[in-house]
């Protein structure tokens, strides 16, 4: 288990982060979630123990997680972290950024475990291509690989799919998030990405002005949010008197209702159409299947 005890940190004079515990179990995905400059990056890299803590301990099992105070080498060996700015060798090919810290000793077993590595990552056409060579995404798909290459009991992804398209990250996320499962690695996400969390975590806090605003299962956090900022990370919402915050697929036109509003804009959204319409002289937002002609009235009915 990871543990995190009254944690404090500030860079400078404003603590980024105060007093925050929490635990986080082995193999559990756990994810933490804020507005940018909210300290999830700053989190990650305390716990990989890359700065000295002003108050509190981290520890995984029983071992302390100290920072460069009292660690020459940064970074414990049972924990990976992946930062939003990747650290590949640029001269050398995929597969070998991906094994270079993997043993030689047993040359057929690295190239099995290698070749397993670039299947999660969807990379094995360009095994023999050297890093310079790849974009962004692919720059990150390695260092993804190259983390999780020597098995870590911990790994610490910051953004992971943030420069990948979405062409592929939704196979990849699935592919990435199952082999850590199936491997027990406990895995901390910091990201923006609700389909990081929705389908993946089993826990996840929300930091807000250096503090845990909230804690819980995403399910949890999602069907009761106690407020507008954890709505938002999950979808578009409305504030509606006397039902509070109501997501805009929970609202559905129906025949006839004591909320009356007119259509403003329909925007096409693939599978259903997201409504902006006027609700007594508020902005309301709905999904429907069908596009609405702009300054019609509709009756809209809450959905539990
Ligand atoms: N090395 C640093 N020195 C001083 N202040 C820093 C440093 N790194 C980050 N900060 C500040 O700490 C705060 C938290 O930054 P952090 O990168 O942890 O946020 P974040 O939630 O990860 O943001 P984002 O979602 O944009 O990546 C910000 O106000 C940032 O300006």
């Amino acid at each position: 288990m990871l543990q995190v005890n009254n944690l404090t940190f500030q860079y400078k004079k404003q603590p980024i982060l105060k007093d925050i515990s929490f635990s986080v179990k082995t193999g559990e995905h756990f994810s933490v979630i804020g507005e940018s400059g909210s300290g999830k990056s700053t989190l990650l890299k305390l716990i990989y123990g890359t700065f000295d803590l002003n108050e509190g301990h981290i520890f995984w099992k029983e071992n302390e997680i100290l920072g460069p105070k009292y660690n020459l080498i940064i970074g414990p060996k049972y924990m990976k972290y992946v930062a939003q700015e990747f650290d590949l060798m640029p001269f050398i090919t995929v597969a070998e950024n991906i094994g270079a810290f993997l043993s030689n000793f047993y040359p057929e077993e690295k190239q099995t475990r290698i070749q397993e590595l670039l299947d999660v990552i969807e990379l094995t056409s360009y095994a023999n291509i050297k890093v310079k060579e790849l974009s962004g995404g692919q720059k990150q798909r390695v260092a993804i690989a190259r983390a999780i290459a020597k098995q870590p009991e911990v790994l610490l992804l910051d953004e992971p799919f943030s420069h990948i398209d979405n062409f592929k990250k939704q196979s990849l996320r699935r592919n990435l998030f199952k082999y850590l499962k199936e491997k027990n690695i406990t895995c901390i996400v910091a990201t923006h990405d609700k389909d990081d969390v929705l389908s993946f975590s089993d826990h996840m806090i929300v930091l807000h002005e250096a503090k845990i605003m909230a804690t819980g299962k995403p399910q949890e956090l999602y069907k009761n949010p106690e407020n507008k900022l954890i709505a938002s990370f999950f979808d578009e919402f409305n504030e509606i008197e006397n039902h509070g915050i109501v997501y805009a697929n929970q609202l559905k036109v129906v025949e006839n209702s004591n909320l009356k509003a007119t259509v403003k804009q329909s925007f096409y959204k693939g599978s259903y159409y997201l409504i902006e319409a006027d609700l007594d002289g508020k902005k309301v937002l709905f999904e429907h299947d069908a596009e609405l002609q702009t300054g019609i009235n509709t009756y809209l009915s809450y959905l539990k």
